[in-house]
């Protein structure tokens, strides 16, 4: 017999802090990081720029923070981050530094978190390691509305969020355009959880993926597919509305135009009642990556497969990174249904849906299923 193998060690939940220029990043970190929650937590704070300003903003931390002070993490620091990562670990490991339990990343204002989130989920290494918890954004509530219009890095950052934090409401006075501003977000972004900059530290941080043991926690609150399934049911009533109700493509048209960066993004959710063979979905989401790519703002997902249906997996993606990060000990609810979250730039769900069907063997609607042709009684076949 052997001796049981070391078991890994439980990987340590990251989150990504986001959002645009002078948002309201720093200040929400600063409330948070003296709660008790987040004791032990390293901050690496990105910056754009030669000097490094928000380290000195950054009251409270002290050996735990980590500042990368050339460029941004985004592009140019991104070997950086792996490093920075790895030297943590490395760190941890040795008994140089506390056993840290959690890892936040602040991006620049102008970052598109998908890179961020890519140097950890392809790292071999550090995929294991890091838990990556979610993309929290925070969002100004004066400036938010314009700031979405005028720049797509604050759309992206809004559509992949798992939270989304609306900061300055203190500063707004009318309720509707507030309001406005959250439907808006909705929209771009059905499953994220809103939230106001005074909201509880773990309602902020935690909540995702993974606890701070590393184990899975609220799979369903992750994928939240019953909001997302709702927002499209209303989203293709409003549609069907438009038709009916104006008639003409000019009304549609106008109505888009004050959201010109949002009205290309959509989230929608693919399911399948039957199991699904491991090589079959392998080479969906390989197909799906190569040919779509960068269109795949966030795909997330939690799969039967055939080969081992009592444990589905949970499957996380960026752009052209898909990562199996987990294979669940048990089906978090009743629901065993596979279902698949897309939240995409540019990409209609036909596309993704013909792919997934044609994979999965499900009938089109339009096109001849070949079992009804075979199965057909006139079927020359018989
Ligand atoms: N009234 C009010 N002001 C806020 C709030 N959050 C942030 N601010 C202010 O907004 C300004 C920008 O906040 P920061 O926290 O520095 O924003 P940031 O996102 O870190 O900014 P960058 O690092 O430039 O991207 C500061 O003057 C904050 O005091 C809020 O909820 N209410």
């Amino acid at each position: 017999m052997t001796s049981s193998p070391l078991s890994p060690p439980a990987p340590i939940p990251l989150t990504i802090l986001t959002g645009f220029l002078g948002s309201g990043k720093t200040t929400l970190l600063n409330r948070m990081l003296k709660s008790p929650a987040l004791q032990d937590t390293v901050v690496i704070i990105n910056e754009f720029g030669e000097i490094g300003l928000d380290h000195l903003l950054v009251e409270t931390v002290d050996e735990g923070m980590v500042l990368l002070s050339a460029g941004c993490l985004c592009c140019t620091v991104r070997g950086d981050l792996i490093a920075t990562l790895e030297d943590l670990l490395r760190k941890r490991d040795n008994g140089r530094i506390l056993p840290f339990k959690r890892v936040i990343i602040e991006t620049t204002g102008l970052a598109d978190p998908a890179p961020i989130l890519h140097a950890v989920l392809y790292h071999p290494y550090l995929s294991l390691r890091y838990a990556v918890e979610g993309v929290v954004t925070v969002i100004d509530a004066v400036n938010g509305g314009a700031t979405l219009d005028a720049h797509r890095e604050a759309v992206k950052q809004a559509a992949v969020a798992e939270r989304i934090v609306i900061s300055k409401t203190d500063l707004v006075d009318d309720a509707a355009e507030l309001s406005r501003l959250r439907e808006r977000l909705h929209g771009l972004n059905p499953g994220a959880t809103f939230l106001t900059a005074d909201a509880p530290v773990e309602a902020v941080i935690a909540g995702g993926l993974f606890d701070v043991e590393g184990k899975i926690a609220d799979v369903a609150e992750w994928l939240k597919t019953e909001a997302v399934e709702e927002a499209e049911r209303q989203s293709h009533a409003h549609q069907h509305g438009h038709h009916h109700g104006h008639g003409h493509h000019h009304g549609h048209h106008h109505h888009h135009d004050v959201n010109r960066h949002d009205e290309r993004i959509r989230a929608f959710c693919l399911t399948s009642d039957r199991p699904i063979r491991q090589g079959t979905l392998d080479m969906f989401l390989d197909l799906l990556r190569s040919s779509q790519g960068a269109r795949l703002l966030r795909v997330k997902g939690l799969v039967a497969l055939a080969e081992d249906p009592e444990h589905p997996v949970v499957i996380h993606g960026v752009q052209h990174v898909i990562h199996v990060p987990a294979v669940l000990p048990r089906w978090p609810s009743e629901d065993r249904r596979s279902r698949l979250v897309f939240i995409v730039d540019d990409l209609e769900r036909e596309t993704v849906e013909k792919l997934w069907n044609a994979f999965l063997g499900k009938p089109a609607v339009d096109q001849p299923d070949a079992a009804a042709l075979s199965d057909n009684p006139l079927s020359l076949r018989r």
